[in-house]
């Protein structure tokens, strides 16, 4: 098997915006990046308070209500207000691509039960995005989960427990499909508490308007 070149440059400490983001190799290949100190303790508070009154039910990418998907959550406009520009802005340096290339920003809210069941982030071939189809997803923690939600790789024996600020990175832009499809991944019910996720999926090529 030849070794393709990651999107991400793997380093185990990336500065931005004047944070240190420090990063944990989960897996190789594919990419799997367990990263510290996203967002502050405040900006997953903010988030979570801009999110909260405008929540629905969520659905698959196919626009199905589901029960693989039993979140609510809601999708941020490109650049809505000055805390989402900037945590956008933040983001997509961290994932080394164009914030053209990023979608919305989306947030989800997972109660006691609720799960998101083992999926892929990207579209199949008949899928009308699939011309310009995801290539990676970060899934930043906006809190602490008292017990249940972890994030799992189930093909990979890879768990990760949800913690306040920081965030599992993964890609699937390979050109073997069989590396891309070991990114299937899941939430798993939460048990006890609440879980809080802000998700930023990020295209092949660019999907928003240059500004
Ligand atoms: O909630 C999680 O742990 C995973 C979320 C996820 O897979 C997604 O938003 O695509
Ligand atoms: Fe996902």
């Amino acid at each position: 098997m030849t070794t393709e070149v990651s999107i991400l440059p793997i380093q185990s400490v990336y500065s931005i915006d004047n944070r240190t983001i420090t990063a944990e190799v989960l897996h190789e290949e594919p990419l799997i990046v367990k990263f510290l100190n996203v967002l502050s303790d405040e900006e997953c508070q903010n988030l979570i308070d801009c999110a909260s009154s405008r929540l629905e039910r969520s659905k698959l990418a196919k626009k199905e209500i589901s029960s693989i998907r039993t979140s609510s959550g809601m999708f941020f406009e490109e650049n809505e207000n000055p805390l989402i520009s900037e945590i956008e802005k933040r983001i997509s340096s961290l994932m080394h691509l164009p914030i053209e290339h990023a979608e919305g920003l989306q947030v989800l809210h997972y109660e006691p039960g609720q799960e998101f069941k083992p999926h892929f982030d990207f579209f199949g071939p008949n899928h009308p995005s699939s011309s310009n189809n995801r290539i990676s997803t970060l899934v930043v923690y906006l809190n602490d989960v008292e017990e249940g939600g972890v994030t799992t790789f189930p093909n990979l024996g890879i768990v990760n427990v949800p913690k306040k600020g920081t965030a599992v990175y993964f890609e699937y832009f390979y050109n073997d499909q069989k590396l891309n499809e070991l990114t299937l991944h899941s939430g798993e019910p939460v048990i006890q508490g609440e879980k809080w996720v802000a998700t930023q999926w990020m295209r092949k090529k660019q999907i928003r308007e240059r500004l």
